[in-house]
């Protein structure tokens, strides 16, 4: 049997008596993107919320795979410490990594000179969205699962983060209405939601991101 990294069979999930899906179900494959489309309110959030393990299916299990480690992006940055600065922020990212690269990432994310020693409670939510991915990139996460990461950013910074996300080796879940990051990421397989459809990914899908 192939291993996947994180898999989930028979997930459904209501909020009292509005049913938002039932019976999905999801392979990651090791590195691959796969992007989550359908409309508002289609369950997107919800699902990837129940794949990090925040929230609990009504019927259903997420399988997490041997190995597994998860990164999970909203834009409620929850993996930001506001107490300490980006640059001590990100060595809890990655305690393996050396200053100098540490600040090299940071560069590519656009923190340079001194904004590295900025309080994280100072940053604007751009720069906080900005800290939040770059953390995301250097952890030793082999599965993100992103919730809208382009959302407050401006041209530069998005095309830098499109950028560092098209080469992250591991998988990438993608939830987002910004056609050019799905089409930067360059999924194979798209996820329809409500009703849990799996397909390879065409361009066609993205007429469907222009609707949702
Ligand atoms: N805690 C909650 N209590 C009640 N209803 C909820 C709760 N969380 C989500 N919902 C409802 O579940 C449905 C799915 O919400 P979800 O945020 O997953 O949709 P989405 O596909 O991410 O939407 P969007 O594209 O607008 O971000 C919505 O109708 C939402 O109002």
């Amino acid at each position: 049997m192939r291993s996947h990294p994180l898999t989930a069979s028979g997930l459904s999930r209501s909020y009292g008596s509005l049913e938002v899906f039932t019976d999905v179900d999801l392979a990651i494959d090791r590195g691959s993107k796969v992007v989550v489309l359908g409309l508002n309110g289609a369950g997107k959030t919800t699902l990837l919320r129940l794949l990090a393990g925040l929230d609990a299916p009504d019927t259903g299990e997420v399988h997490p795979g041997h190995g597994l480690k998860l990164g999970y992006y909203a834009q409620e940055h929850e993996n930001l410490d506001l107490d300490r600065t980006v640059l001590a922020n990100m060595k809890s990212a990655a305690p393996d990594l050396g200053e100098t690269d540490v600040r090299k990432v940071l560069g590519s994310f656009l923190f340079s000179g001194e904004d590295v020693d900025k309080p994280t409670s100072v940053l604007s939510g751009g720069e906080k969205t900005r800290l939040s991915l770059a953390m995301l990139v250097v952890s030793s996460a082999n599965v993100l699962l992103l919730d809208e990461p382009t959302n407050n950013l401006d041209p530069a910074s998005r095309e830098e983060i499109l950028a560092a996300l098209a080469s992250f080796e591991g998988a990438v879940v993608l939830v987002s209405h910004d056609e050019g990051a799905v089409e930067a990421l360059a999924p194979e397989r798209v996820l329809l939601l409500p009703d849990g459809v799996e397909d390879f990914f065409g361009r066609d899908y993205l007429d469907l991101i222009a609707l949702a």
